[in-house]
């Protein structure tokens, strides 16, 4: 045989197949068992190859033991139903002004659309995964917000954040060796019969928290947190969770609630939470299981840096 036999998929040879195969093993060993919430947002799922590759990549962790949990948005979804409906629907300071009505779509999409595909885009794996709800088995309970828009508090209907967390449902489908998929519509706290919008994010953070997550990965549609944003040079590699409470009040809205949740995430405990580009297909694997990973992560003040396993 040649000593040039390249595989017509990869145009890598063989040694260099080894090479990135052996380059994960210090991350496998690192991560065997451990558990990690991965937010997918919605603007990260561009399209039906970058979904696949996303449900691939969660089977993946499933397979060489990490227990994966999956929660997701829908923005982008939800905005395209509404448009449909001709139902009107604006953002104020990062969160979805939520009429009664939007509030019915929000439900719709995010735990009938968004979360079934998901769920069958895994399951074309094997049986893996299993989707819920906030509202299942009592996961979440949620109280109406406010946002905040120039410093003052601005009513949006009805928003909620996750107050309590039960996340015994959830692992419950992990300890069957499953996946869970969650959505994060959540009840009110105050009326049980009435559901609320939570932004993903927040609801990611929670559920890290309360999981006892060993990292919170969100994949979003940008290459991570931009200090100067839209100063592409100001990419942050790595951010300590006082540094990044000092510069949430300079962030513009959209990212507003997304590094919240990363920063609530460290607070409550989670070794490290990282804001990845979804955009590129297998970002989750390769910022898992490779020594540069990518994107923006956020570690708690006292951590020496994460350092490579190897
Ligand atoms: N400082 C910043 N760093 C990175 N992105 C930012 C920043 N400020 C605003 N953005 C915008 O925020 C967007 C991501 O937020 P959002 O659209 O809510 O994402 P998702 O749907 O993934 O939750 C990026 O595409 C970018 O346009
Ligand atoms: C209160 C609020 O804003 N909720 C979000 C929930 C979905 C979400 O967070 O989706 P992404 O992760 O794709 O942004 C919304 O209605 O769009």
């Amino acid at each position: 045989m040649s000593d040039f036999v390249f595989d017509t998929r990869t145009d890598l040879r063989p040694e260099q197949k080894a090479e990135v195969l052996i380059e994960a093993l210090p991350w496998l060993q690192e991560f065997s068992g451990a558990l990690v919430v991965v937010k997918y947002g919605g603007n990260a799922m561009v399209d039906d190859t970058l979904k696949a590759a996303f449900a691939q990549d969660m089977v993946f962790l499933r397979q060489v033991g990490l227990r994966p949990v999956v929660v997701h948005g829908g923005g982008p979804q939800i905005n395209a139903m509404l448009g449909r409906l001709d139902i009107p629907s604006e953002f104020r300071g990062g969160l979805r002004v939520t009429t009664p009505e939007a509030m019915e779509v929000v439900r719709m999409v995010l735990t009938g659309q968004v979360g079934r595909e998901l769920v069958g885009l895994v399951n074309a794996h094997g049986p893996h995964a299993v989707g819920l709800s906030g509202e299942d088995g009592g996961l979440f309970q949620a109280t109406r917000r406010t946002a905040v828009v120039d410093g003052e508090p601005v009513d949006v209907g009805l928003v909620g954040d996750v107050t309590a967390v039960d996340p015994s449902a959830v692992e419950d489908i992990l300890a069957a060796g499953r996946i869970p998929v969650v959505s994060t519509v959540a009840p009110d706290v105050a009326d049980p019969t009435q559901v609320l919008n939570v932004n993903a994010d927040t609801a990611a953070s929670a559920l890290a928290v309360a999981l006892g997550a060993k990292k919170l990965i969100v994949l979003t549609d940008v290459e991570g947190l931009y200090t100067s944003w839209p100063d592409r040079s100001s990419l942050v590699e790595r951010i300590t969770a006082s540094e990044l409470a000092t510069l949430l009040p300079s962030l513009e809205s959209g990212m507003v609630p997304k590094m919240e949740a990363c920063l609530r995430a460290v607070e409550g405990g989670v070794p490290a939470a990282t804001v990845i580009d979804g955009r590129q297909p297998h970002s989750v694997l390769l910022e898992v299981f490779t020594a540069r990973g990518n994107g923006t992560m956020v570690v708690p003040d006292a951590a020496t840096l994460p350092k490579d396993p190897a």
